[in-house]
């Protein structure tokens, strides 16, 4: 275990926020996952019971330790209930007003040496960090979905960001048993900047007729040996994160190749968000997932 971490506190219990809430309790930590609503959190504790229970049936967990991480797990809805954690990992909507709201709210109750940390898909650390009341102790701690089972941790500074805070987030992440790598703050930083525009240019092939869903990602796991194909990776992500990513990258780096396909945009304005929200490029309210072109 990282030495001055012990208590780790997650908010956010959607995908990620659990997925990290999950290594951390398996790891040892004491754990506290916050969410907006009770419905949030009984459906991430599902989600962790869920995952938990899979690594037992494959045998890479002992069902002992299953339990020990379920019982160093808590939840609530109250930010209250962080003042004690050592490190905290915001893990809520990939929106930079909602985070930034949220961080005024949460500084004022964290211990003054608390490590906060932001698992922003693309957002700018050193914007970010602006808006605490501690800009040397935020950083970037970009874990990749689904966290119980990818092993790479990105790593990002602020400008502001001090050593210390920087080698605490590195220990914390190797005592996950995660490879962490470093990245500059640059919008997106190094896995997005590459993934998403390649997510992008297969929805715009979708989009000018090139193929179908299904078609597409076929080709690129038959073809390219991806594990999933792009659209079906952009539905596990979350289209309003690859949108959200995308008009970083647009912005960020004004270069109108990585401007959003409109399709991508017309299936966020619609509420498709992927498999979160049911209905993506795959309709998932059935029992097997159905292209929806
Ligand atoms: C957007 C960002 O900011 C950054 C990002 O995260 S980008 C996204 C990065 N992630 C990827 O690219 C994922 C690509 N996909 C994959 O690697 C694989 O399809 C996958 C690991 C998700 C599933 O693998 P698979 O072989 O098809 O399925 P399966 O055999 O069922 O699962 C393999 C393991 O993953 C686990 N798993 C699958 N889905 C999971 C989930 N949603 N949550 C937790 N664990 C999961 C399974 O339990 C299984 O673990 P065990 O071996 O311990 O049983
Ligand atoms: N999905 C991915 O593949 C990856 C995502 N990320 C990043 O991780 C973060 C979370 O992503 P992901 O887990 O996919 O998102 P989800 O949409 O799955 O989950 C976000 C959760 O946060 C909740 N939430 C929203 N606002 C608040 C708030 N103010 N306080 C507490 N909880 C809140 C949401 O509630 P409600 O549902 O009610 O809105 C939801 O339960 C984002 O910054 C994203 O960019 C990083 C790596 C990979």
């Amino acid at each position: 275990m990282a030495e001055s971490i012990k208590r780790v506190g997650v908010i956010g219990a959607g995908a990620m926020g659990c997925g990290v809430a999950h290594v951390s309790a398996i790891a040892g930590y004491d754990v506290h996952l916050i969410d907006i609503g009770k419905q949030q959190i009984e459906r991430g504790l599902a989600t962790i019971n869920g995952n938990l229970a899979r690594q037992v049936t494959s045998g890479k967990l002992s069902d002992d330790d299953r339990k020990k991480a379920l019982k160093l797990i808590t939840a609530s809805t109250d930010l209250q209930d962080l003042a004690s954690a050592d490190i905290v990992i915001e893990a809520i909507t990939e929106d930079e007003a909602e985070k930034r709201a949220l961080y005024a709210r949460l500084c004022p109750i964290l211990k003054p040496e608390t490590l906060l940390a932001s698992n922003t898909s693309s957002f700018s650390i050193t914007r970010l960090a602006a808006a605490t009341d501690r800009p040397e102790r935020f950083m970037g701690v970009h874990f990749m979905n689904p966290v119980p089972v990818m092993e790479l941790v990105e790593l990002v500074r602020g400008i502001a960001t001090d050593e210390a805070t920087f080698e605490t987030a590195r220990e914390f992440v190797r005592a996950l048993g995660k490879t962490p790598t470093v990245s500059e703050d640059f919008p997106a930083f190094i896995v997005n900047r590459i993934l998403l525009p390649m997510i992008n240019e297969a929805i715009y092939v979708l989009y000018e007729g090139v193929g179908t869903v299904d078609h597409i990602d076929t080709a690129m796991k038959l073809g390219a040996r991806h594990p999933m194909g792009p659209l079906e990776l952009a539905d596990f992500i979350g289209l309003d994160t690859c949108l959200s990513g995308m008009q970083m990258l647009h912005e960020g780096l004004a270069d109108n190749k990585y401007r959003p396909c409109p399709l991508l945009v017309k299936y966020v304005d619609a509420g498709w968000l992927g498999r979160k929200s049911g209905r993506g490029f795959y309709d998932y309210r059935g029992e097997d997932p159905v292209p929806t072109r």
